[in-house]
């Protein structure tokens, strides 16, 4: 069964299909464009988790896969994720999902409905992990890029296990979680998380390291057997 790979922008696709080799073949299922390279359909499915989630069930609706992956450049944590690296996600969490009250943040869950966190298959992670020298630990969605030390606090100190944020994990994993098939989050970190400094984004390395680390996960992709789904053991 193919990998669904879903980036929010055109280049973090590319680097992506650049693994395999081959040029992709495209496919068009109305306003959506599926790159198709070896066991990978990759989709460039929009910022954000609305968009993302949107995306992403709209291909899992066209076609069946095996595992959908979301994938592209991210913020990384201080010391854990440094620029460069890659982080795989143990958990993907909605981390601004939820209240803001007197007291503080209360994510959905407290609120009494939603859920805040996919975990994807542990074994998978592990093996992922291996192949690439990523990072495991949380990855955490945020429709709001972060851009002060005061919120890259907070956001440790409600999440200490968090490697690295993106913008469109847990609206994949919603998707995905929908239509019942697994999911699994990669990020090369372009920039550190905390105050806001664009110029100091190694975007063009980070799309480098996500090339690189498709090259290794891509057999670890095809070779994810039955046997390893059925392992939810940490
Ligand atoms: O400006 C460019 O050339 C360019 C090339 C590739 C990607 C981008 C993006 O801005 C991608 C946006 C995408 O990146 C994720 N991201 C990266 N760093 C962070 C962060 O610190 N916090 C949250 N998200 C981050 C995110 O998933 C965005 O959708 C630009």
């Amino acid at each position: 069964m193919h990998v669904l790979v879903v980036t929010a922008v055109p280049v973090e696709r590319d680097a992506v299909t650049r693994a395999y080799g081959d040029e992709p073949a495209v496919h068009r299922i109305r306003g959506a464009e599926i790159h198709r390279t070896g066991p990978l359909d990759v989709l460039a499915g929009g910022a954000g988790p609305a968009a993302a989630a949107a995306s992403t069930a709209f291909a899992l609706a066209a076609h069946p896969y095996g595992l959908v992956v979301s994938a592209g450049i991210g913020g990384g944590f201080a010391p854990v994720a440094p620029v460069g690296s890659l982080a795989v996600s143990r958990r993907i969490g909605a981390a601004d999902l939820g209240a803001e009250t007197p007291d503080g943040f209360v994510p959905v869950t407290g609120l009494g409905f939603g859920r805040t966190w996919h975990t994807p298959p542990p074994a998978l992670v592990r093996a992922a992990a291996e192949a690439t020298g990523a990072t495991p630990g949380d990855i955490l969605t945020v429709s709001t890029a972060t851009g002060t030390a005061e919120t890259t606090a907070a956001l440790l100190a409600a999440h200490p296990h968090a490697v690295a944020e993106a913008m469109e994990g847990f609206g994949v994993a919603e998707a995905a979680e929908l239509a019942g098939v697994p999911v699994l989050e990669i990020r090369a970190v372009s920039n550190t998380v905390g105050p806001r400094d664009r110029d100091a984004w190694r975007i063009g390395d980070a799309l480098t390291a996500l090339t690189e680390a498709f090259g290794k996960l891509i057999p670890v992709l095809e070779g994810w057997t039955r046997h390893d789904r059925d392992d939810t053991a940490d």
